[in-house]
């Protein structure tokens, strides 16, 4: 696919600007940019809340205004933005003022998983993600049946490398076992809550799984991405192939028991479950095993017969096997200046300072970019010229 025509927004203050226009009021920022028909308004009066600022749809042909559903945790109103069209019909806003880690950011009109939005809530629907330095390693979904051991596996691998991985805490609304904690293994959700919840757009996946509801909230996977770990998802076959759809850029790998007479035993060990609970587990575990291994969804398959052989195998197909404690690596900080001009030559988005005696750059490349909304778009590779 070419790439859509890069705006070019100059001085944002001195209003239009190749198809880009900017309020001055310093309260009302807003930022105009024109794709196809539609012309999108970022900000300005339109704020939503103080927590996130907002979009607006003008579409040319009918001259009608509209809100879509914002999906995602967008930039909180600002001194100004830049914009830029940029292909996958993404739009790169750069925020000015601070906090300067929160800079680059990307609105979705258009992306595979605004597509799919729409298709499932039947409304015009844009989503926020947030610009990510450098390459953080994928987030990674583990499935399979009810007893295999991706729980053990999990906490395992959080124990030995607890700076490293973070859990995504899905809701459901079963009932808490004995030893579940609400907010820590699950977020316990009523049934009608999470139904609006949903509705509103606020899950990244979610599925009716033994008769309850399951789902991962776009917040649940953003405060692990947030705190700068690696975010592991536990969840179910149908769950993981819609996250396969969206944009979140993850590896797959299904845990396979060695046999369904050992998966029963493992189950009735842990007596968790009533025997009828635990019937509805094995009778399902078949039907997840057949799709977990041919649906193509999942990319690694690890069988656990022996946890200790399992577990290293993990590791392995994680590339951890050599590492026996990993602490998080800091990238060196990069202020992006609060006054800047904004120009793009290829896959290089370059930041000129303006105001001062001074022409130091900041040269974003955005040739490698992954993930994308709702969360984070991560590979971003930030320069700094200084004259
Ligand atoms: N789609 C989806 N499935 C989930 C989610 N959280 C948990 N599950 C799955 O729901 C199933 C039942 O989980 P749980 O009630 O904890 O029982 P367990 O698997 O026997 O420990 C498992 O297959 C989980 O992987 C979620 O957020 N979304
Ligand atoms: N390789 C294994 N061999 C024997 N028991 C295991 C193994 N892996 C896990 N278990 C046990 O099986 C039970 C189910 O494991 P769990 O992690 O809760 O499964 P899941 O999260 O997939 O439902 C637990 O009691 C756990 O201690």
């Amino acid at each position: 696919m070419g790439e859509a025509p890069a705006i070019s927004v100059d001085h944002l203050e001195n209003g239009h600007s190749n198809g880009v226009y900017v309020k001055s009021e310093p309260k009302n920022i807003e930022i105009s940019v024109e794709i196809g028909d539609r012309t999108f308004v970022i900000g300005g009066n339109h704020e939503r809340n103080n927590f996130s600022i907002g979009v607006q749809i003008h579409d040319k042909n009918s001259n009608n205004w509209f809100s879509p559903i914002v999906l995602g945790t967008g930039p909180k109103p600002s001194q100004g933005y830049s914009a830029f069209v940029l292909e996958q019909g993404r739009i790169l806003v750069i925020k000015k003022g601070p906090p300067r880690n929160e800079s680059i950011w990307f609105l979705e009109v258009d992306s595979p998983y605004v597509r799919e939005q729409k298709k499932l809530l039947g409304k015009e629907v844009v989503a926020w993600s947030k610009g990510v330095r450098g390459n953080a390693e994928k987030p990674i979904v583990i499935s399979g049946p009810s007893g295999v051991g991706k729980g053990t596996l999990i906490s395992m691998l959080m124990k030995e490398f607890p700076s490293m991985f973070g859990f995504s805490v899905s809701h459901t609304t079963r009932s808490p076992r004995s030893m579940e904690r609400d907010g820590f293994h699950y977020h316990f959700a009523d049934k009608k809550v999470m139904e609006k919840e949903i509705k509103d757009g606020k899950f990244l996946e979610f599925a009716s799984v033994h008769g309850n509801l399951y789902g991962t909230s776009i917040e649940s996977v953003e405060m692990v991405t947030d705190s700068g770990k690696r975010c592991i998802l536990d969840i179910d076959v149908q769950g993981a192939r819609s996250v396969r759809a969206s944009s979140l850029d993850a590896i797959f790998i299904f845990v396979c028991p060695p046999s369904m007479k050992e998966l029963e035993d493992r189950l009735r060990a842990r007596g968790t479950e009533t025997e009828e609970q635990i019937q509805k587990r094995l009778r399902n575990a078949e039907a997840e095993i057949k799709e977990g291994i041919s649906s193509g969804v999942f990319g690694l398959i690890l069988y656990n017969d022996n946890l200790e052989e399992c577990y290293k195998k993990l590791k392995k197909l994680l590339g951890l096997d050599e590492v026996t404690s990993v602490n998080g690596v800091e990238i060196e900080e990069i202020n992006l200046p609060t006054e800047h001009t904004v120009s793009k030559m290829e896959d290089k988005i370059i930041i000129q300072e303006t105001g001062k005696e001074t022409r130091n750059k900041i040269v974003l490349d955005i040739s490698s970019l992954n993930g994308g909304a709702p969360g984070r778009t991560r590979g971003i590779l930030v320069d700094a010229i200084k004259f």
